[in-house]
């Protein structure tokens, strides 16, 4: 099998409101793949029904292998989860509620490994309500990580993070993609895309927008690039499609090193910004991107 996830003309409605509306979508076996999108794009409403959790309207989806909506509890042994967030289990220590969960996990991960993958192995004897918001959130990835899944849906799994917090997280999913574990991510932060995903697609308005890798996604290796030096004490700029030949022509018309040199392609987050602007509401535009906590 290829894939790990297929889907082919999801729907969903609430009411008469459309979240999901004819989405086709594949996520291969073993990638990260991240779906972006602004607030009410239709991202949890999609992660919800691969995670078996919440019914469509119509539409075909296969999660390895099964539909979801009717899959046995082996299925499950196979899936980990980290939604946006857990708690009410205040009284209890890390390692105790990582015990607890791997019981119900046919071949899980040992504890004190979990533990130590998450960066938790200081706080794993304290109890969770002494946590700080960063630390709760690991425990809910170790959570999402104790079964040994086949495939981990993480839902904006780094809010709350300081960064070498979330360093050290991209290194956990790094590696749990290089034991093979295939990776749903969904975030607003989209440097986080960019360090994690092999591809990444853009929905809004429940509508597949764009799907591509971070560094090729909506044009961007084709688009143009600034590029800028200083000269004649002040800072000059080109817009060019073909960089590298201006950069050469100034290096021979300085004759060696360019004072101040840049070149710029447009970020990941200007591509999707550009990508989703007609689909946000004007009268909203904070709902386009999420401010960092
Ligand atoms: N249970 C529900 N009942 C009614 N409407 C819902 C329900 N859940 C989601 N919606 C609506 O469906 C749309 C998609 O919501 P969804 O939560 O899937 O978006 P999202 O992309 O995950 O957003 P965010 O980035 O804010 O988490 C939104 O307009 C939302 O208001």
């Amino acid at each position: 099998m290829t894939e790990a996830i297929r889907i082919r003309g999801l729907r969903k409605t609430y009411g008469t409101h459309r979240a999901v509306d004819d989405l086709d979508l594949d996520v291969r076996a073993g990638e990260v793949f991240s779906l972006l999108g602004p607030n009410g794009a239709g991202k949890t409403t999609t992660v919800e029904i691969l995670e078996g959790f919440r019914s469509r309207d119509a539409g075909d989806v296969s999660v390895l292998g099964t539909d979801p909506h009717r899959a046995p509890r082996a299925w499950r042994d196979r899936i980990g989860i980290v939604l946006q967030s857990t708690g009410g289990l205040d009284l209890l220590t890390p390692r105790e509620v990582l015990r607890s969960a791997a019981k119900s996990y046919r071949r899980p991960r040992d504890v004190d490994e979990v533990l130590d993958l998450t960066g938790l192995t200081a706080k794993a004897d304290d109890r969770t309500v002494g946590l700080s918001g960063g630390q709760r959130r690991r425990l809910d990835v170790a959570l999402g990580i104790v079964g040994r899944p086949d495939l981990l849906f993480l839902d904006e799994p780094t809010t709350g993070f300081d960064p070498q917090a979330r360093r050290d997280f991209w290194g956990l999913i790094r590696s749990l993609a290089h034991d093979g574990t295939t990776i749903l991510l969904t975030t607003h932060y989209l440097d986080e895309a960019e360090h994690l995903a092999d591809r990444v697609g853009v929905i809004a308005a429940g509508r597949l927008l764009a799907l591509d890798t971070p560094a090729a996604l909506g044009g961007r290796q084709g688009a143009e690039a600034t590029v800028s030096w200083e000269e004649g004490g002040e800072r000059r700029t080109r817009r060019t499609t073909t960089p590298t030949t201006e950069v050469s022509a100034l290096a021979a018309r300085f004759a060696g090193e360019v004072p101040g040199l840049t070149v710029t392609r447009p970020s990941l987050e200007d591509t999707y910004l550009s990508l989703i602007a007609p689909h946000v509401d004007a009268a909203d535009p904070v709902a386009a991107t999420e401010v960092p906590a």
